[in-house]
């Protein structure tokens, strides 16, 4: 099947963007994981579906695909591109739309200055809701809210981290790191992300505190790897950091794709991200057909 497509990112994330409001593509996990290919496909940690609104007070769906093909309930930056995409395709007039999407509806809405930024909805910190199981854990208290020591690897080389869980739809663990540049992302993330106590698994985050309103962030992204910007991760840091005590209400996190700024007021408040969205190119492609 011959499909025609976008490439866009947002802070490095990169997106393989598809219209699919005129239908649906019927693709599956192995075609999404083929798109994602960066050596056999265009190359991408997500794949975006822009898809027709499924009811009233909605103007669109977003469907995120990462690169292994799982889907998945949100994607930050992505949203951001979602509507450079929508504006730039002629699918909307508007600066501000409402996407519905598995977790929930966000508002992107195109800034004077070429930035995005969006509406995330508010954070859920309820573990189970996360999820995330805290079975014969003891938070450890911290400045009013808490973390969790998470024991990685095996007895022969075990590391205990302390871990931040929250959820900005899809699932965050958030560590401070005294430098980001050398944290240990490769050996961590994946034993973060693949932890038993994330049933979904889960994002980890590696956040360097500079001061009041800047950070440092890093995540290794659940079924993507490390990317450069991810844009729940920096919500999901900036949101531990405030609660944490750590963290001013307004806060540019700096990554190695570019720079977010997010913004939170606080419990019930939704969290607001500002960032970069870039069309590459289009191109079309020949997708294998699902066996
Ligand atoms: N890897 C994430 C989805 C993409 C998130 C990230 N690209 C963003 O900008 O928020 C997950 O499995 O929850």
């Amino acid at each position: 099947m011959r499909i025609r497509f976008t490439k866009m990112q947002g802070a490095g994330n990169d997106f393989v963007v598809l219209d699919e409001t005129r239908g649906a593509l019927g693709l599956d996990a192995t075609q999404y994981r083929f798109l994602a290919d960066r050596h056999f496909g265009v190359g991408a940690d997500q794949i975006l579906s822009v898809r027709p609104a499924p009811g009233e007070g909605v103007d669109f769906q977003y469907v995120i695909h990462n690169a292994d093909g799982g889907e998945v309930e949100q994607c930050g930056n992505g949203a951001r591109c979602f509507m450079r995409f929508v504006r730039e395709h002629g699918l909307t007039d508007k600066d501000q739309v409402r996407v519905q999407t598995l977790s929930g509806v966000i508002e992107p809405r195109m800034g004077a200055d070429g930035r995005v930024t969006v509406d995330m909805g508010a954070p859920i910190f309820e573990p189970q809701r996360v999820p995330f199981d805290t079975a014969g854990l003891d938070p450890q208290h911290d400045n009013g809210w808490h973390t969790w020591h998470l024991t990685l690897g095996t007895h022969a080389e075990s590391a205990k981290v302390s871990v931040a869980v929250l959820s900005m739809g899809n699932p965050h663990a958030v560590q401070i790191v005294p430098d980001v540049d050398t944290a240990p992302v490769a050996k961590q993330g994946p034993a973060i992300e693949h932890h038993p106590r994330f049933p979904q698994r889960v994002n980890a985050g590696f956040m360097q505190i500079v001061d009041r309103s800047h950070v440092r962030l890093r995540v290794f992204e659940r079924g993507a790897g490390e990317t450069l910007a991810c844009g729940t991760g920096a919500c999901a840091a900036v949101v531990a950091g405030i609660r944490l005590g750590r963290l001013d209400s307004r806060v540019d996190v700096q990554t190695h794709g570019g720079l977010l700024t997010i913004e939170w007021t606080g419990d019930g408040a939704p969290v607001l991200m500002t960032g970069p969205a870039v069309t590459v190119f289009e191109g079309d492609i020949e997708v294998p057909d699902a066996p």
